[in-house]
């Protein structure tokens, strides 16, 4: 019988460049040795936030040190404004001034944040650096840690500078979510849902009998983190560059995304994870307004995003929206664009999401208008 304690390995498939996801109890502790177990001699720079180098810093480092690899940290500001070009130079400028080899590596251990915008930098010095992920937000853990998009925002809009490249390995040390706090655990659970609504209705309704239970820890978190893991690592695998599928992902973060722009990256109204909750929603209302879903299976998405007490309206973000030619805007600068058409992730019903080209936009700003004072 296989040792519930015992970590959980998810392999990303990609060729040359495929990857392990560990996800268990005590992986900070053996981060050293499963480091230098890969890459002997390798010198390392540790890219962190604030938060989580006051919780776990400290053990990472020594555990480096433990396995004799050499750590440079490098502690930001926490929050969604990190992600920004000055940030960018910080860390490049880090890494460069700790003398690191382009067969070295950049550790982030952080959430989504401090993923994204490491692996920016791990992906441009000395034209590309090794690159590990210890994620250690539930968001991190299940989602921005594995599949190589990297980046920061931009005034025109979320994510809209960045390169894709992939980490080398992923740590997810599930002891860290017991410092995460419940607003950042309740964001994270915003995209496990989503591997459910994308096409597995089974783990959606999973969620719904179990959601306290991946709340609460034990053996039910592990399995909602390794399902989203094999989910994303499938995706991920049969389209890296996002050229078709991969687009699923993005359910919910058109609408998301334009909601972060929106509201300024002010990760004190609103954070990712939550614009993906009201997006999602939106999503699904959406789709039923276009008559290719039924209103109750949006209804069963907001109740269930609802009951474990994620946003799920726009009215939910408090201090207001810019004018709904603003929320346009930033909808038109989606990455998905194709010619100026607009792509959206639609559904058919709860795990039947597909990848609708050419939405007309005036329809989009109808249904805006509409649902921003509801
Ligand atoms: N690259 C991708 O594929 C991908 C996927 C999803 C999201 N993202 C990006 O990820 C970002 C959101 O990530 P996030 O939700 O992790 O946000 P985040 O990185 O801002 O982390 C959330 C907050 O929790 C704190 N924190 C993290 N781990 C902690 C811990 N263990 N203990 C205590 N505090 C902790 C952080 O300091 C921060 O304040 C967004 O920028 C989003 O665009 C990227
Ligand atoms: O990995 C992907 O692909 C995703 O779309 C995952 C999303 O959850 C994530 O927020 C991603 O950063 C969005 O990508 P973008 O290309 O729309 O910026
Ligand atoms: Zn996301």
């Amino acid at each position: 019988m296989t040792d519930p304690t015992s970590p959980r390995t998810v392999r990303v498939d990609l060729g040359e460049r495929s990857y392990d996801i560990v996800i268990g109890s005590g992986l900070i502790a053996r981060a050293g040795a499963e480091i230098a177990a890969r890459r002997p001699g390798i010198r390392c720079a540790v890219i962190t936030d604030r938060n989580v180098a006051a919780a776990h810093l400290d053990s990472l480092v020594a555990s480096l040190a433990d396995a004799g690899v050499e750590a440079a940290p490098l502690v930001l500001e926490p929050g969604e404004k990190t992600k920004r070009f000055d940030e960018l130079v910080r860390v490049c400028d880090h890494v460069l001034g700790a003398r690191l080899e382009r067969g070295d590596a950049v550790v982030a251990l952080g959430g989504g944040v401090i993923g994204d915008l490491a692996g920016f930098a791990a992906g441009i010095v000395r034209r590309g650096m090794r690159f590990v992920q210890v994620p250690t937000s539930l968001l991190a853990q299940v989602d921005s840690s594995v599949g190589g998009k990297t980046g920061i925002n931009s005034g025109h809009g979320k994510n809209l500078i960045g390169v894709f490249h992939q980490p080398e390995l992923v740590l997810a040390d599930t002891d860290v979510l017991d410092t995460l706090p419940i607003r950042e655990f309740r964001a994270g659970y915003a995209e496990v849902a989503k591997y459910g609504l994308i096409d597995r209705p089974g783990f959606f309704a999973w969620l719904e009998a179990n959601w306290r239970e991946v709340f609460s820890g034990g053996p039910a978190r592990i399995e909602a983190i390794a399902t989203a893991c094999q989910a994303k690592a499938e995706v991920v695998a049969a389209d890296e560059r996002e050229s078709g599928a991969r687009a699923l992902l993005n359910l919910g973060h058109t609408f998301g995304h334009a909601l972060e722009a929106a509201t300024n990256y002010d990760s004190a109204r609103l954070v990712h994870g939550e614009g993906v909750a009201i997006g999602m929603v939106l999503a699904h209302e959406f789709s039923a307004r276009m008559n290719l879903a039924s209103p109750d299976d949006a209804a069963r998405v907001a109740h269930h995003l609802r009951e474990v007490g994620l946003p799920t309206r726009m009215s939910d973000i408090e201090g207001g929206l810019p004018p709904t030619d603003i929320l346009m805007t930033h909808v038109a600068q989606d990455k998905k664009v194709r010619r100026g058409a607009l792509t959206f992730i639609l559904t058919r019903g709860i795990g039947q999401s597909f990848i609708a080209d050419d939405v007309p936009g005036d329809e989009v700003f109808r249904f805006l208008e509409d649902k921003r004072a509801s």
